[in-house]
């Protein structure tokens, strides 16, 4: 079954065109993750998905809802956890999941509250006043909030922003055992190698468009080649390997270069350059490309 089907979503923000068209078919089960740079429009589509903004053109379902035209049933489906800590300081953390709970017609919750609250490690904040919170363990209050009704489809903006390593770890073994269990999860995030370990397929946004679309192992292949990363304690990297950067902007003051290569045969014919320029190499480094180096390339030149 499909769980989230994104047809055609177009959304404006006066003369900012914030999602030009987005067409996305997510199926039950996935681990899926929706990366892009700041103002792509990840935020925009999970708030379309939500139902919390109205799309200008374009449809989206949830298990086959409409989230427009069947608000409430899409809404049962789904659970979302936001970017920003939004919450009322009045409420004990239990408190929060019960109000959460009586939203979706649950009162008699509190079994499923209390496994998640273990499994976010909130059990000894259970009757802390949620204003007494620190900023990660309200992050842990928001992830419980958006899973009380036990959706089977899980959206995360930006999770682990700002948040220790425990919590990351607590989270994801949570959220990976969800997922096993037969759960759907969307993910955003900034930190690739959070995607790269988490997520089975991705979808990349750049102004408000999809820019690639395809499984992570398939993106990991598109680029088959290494890094060869040298520092140079003198001279300049001569003329004739600049064509092997791969991430002009990442060079620093002429002393780092990331050069590809395809081959490890490819290193020696280099450094014998390098020697023949009298060039002085301080580190060097042999790095397997990752989906950093295809998310760069992708926003760079909008294909790899
Ligand atoms: N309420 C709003 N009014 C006007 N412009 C908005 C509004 N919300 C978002 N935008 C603009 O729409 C574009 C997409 O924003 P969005 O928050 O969806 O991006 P994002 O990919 O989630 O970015 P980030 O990684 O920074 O969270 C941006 O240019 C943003 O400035």
């Amino acid at each position: 079954m499909t769980a989230i089907q994104i047809t055609n979503v177009e959304k404006r923000y006066k003369s900012l065109q914030a999602l030009g068209g987005v067409s996305l078919t997510i199926e039950e089960g996935e681990f899926f993750g929706l990366l892009g740079p700041n103002g792509a429009g990840k935020t925009t589509l999970i708030s379309i998905i939500a139902g919390l903004i109205r799309p200008d053109a374009g449809k989206v379902t949830i298990h086959g809802h409409d989230v427009t035209g069947d608000f409430r049933a899409a809404r049962k489906k789904l659970g979302v956890v936001p970017q920003e800590l939004v919450f009322d300081p009045f409420f004990t953390v239990r408190e929060t999941l019960r109000l959460q709970s009586g939203y979706f017609g649950l009162p008699n919750n509190d079994a499923w509250i209390d496994e998640v609250m273990h499994n976010l490690d909130l059990t000894n904040k259970a009757d802390t006043n949620m204003r007494a919170l620190s900023g990660g363990m309200k992050r842990r209050v928001l992830v419980a909030q958006a899973l009380v009704h036990k959706p089977p489809v899980i959206v995360l903006d930006e999770p682990t922003a700002g948040v220790d390593v425990e919590l990351r770890q607590t989270l994801w073994q949570f959220i990976t055992r969800l997922n096993r269990e037969g759960h759907t999860v969307v993910l955003t995030t900034h930190y690739l190698e959070e995607a790269q370990a988490m997520c089975k397929r991705v979808a990349m946004l750049k102004l408000g468009k999809v820019v690639a679309l395809d499984s992570m192992a398939a993106l990991i292949r598109r680029i088959s080649g290494s890094q060869l990363v040298l520092n140079l304690r003198e001279g300049e990297l001569p003329a004739d390997l600049r064509h092997l950067v791969s991430h002009p902007d990442l060079t620093d003051e002429g002393r780092k270069y990331s050069l590809r290569i395809n081959d490890y045969a490819e290193v020696e014919p280099i450094l014998a350059r390098l020697r023949e320029t009298g060039v002085h190499i301080d580190e060097m480094q042999l790095q397997q490309a990752d989906l950093e180096d295809i998310f760069l390339q992708i926003m760079d030149k909008g294909s790899v």
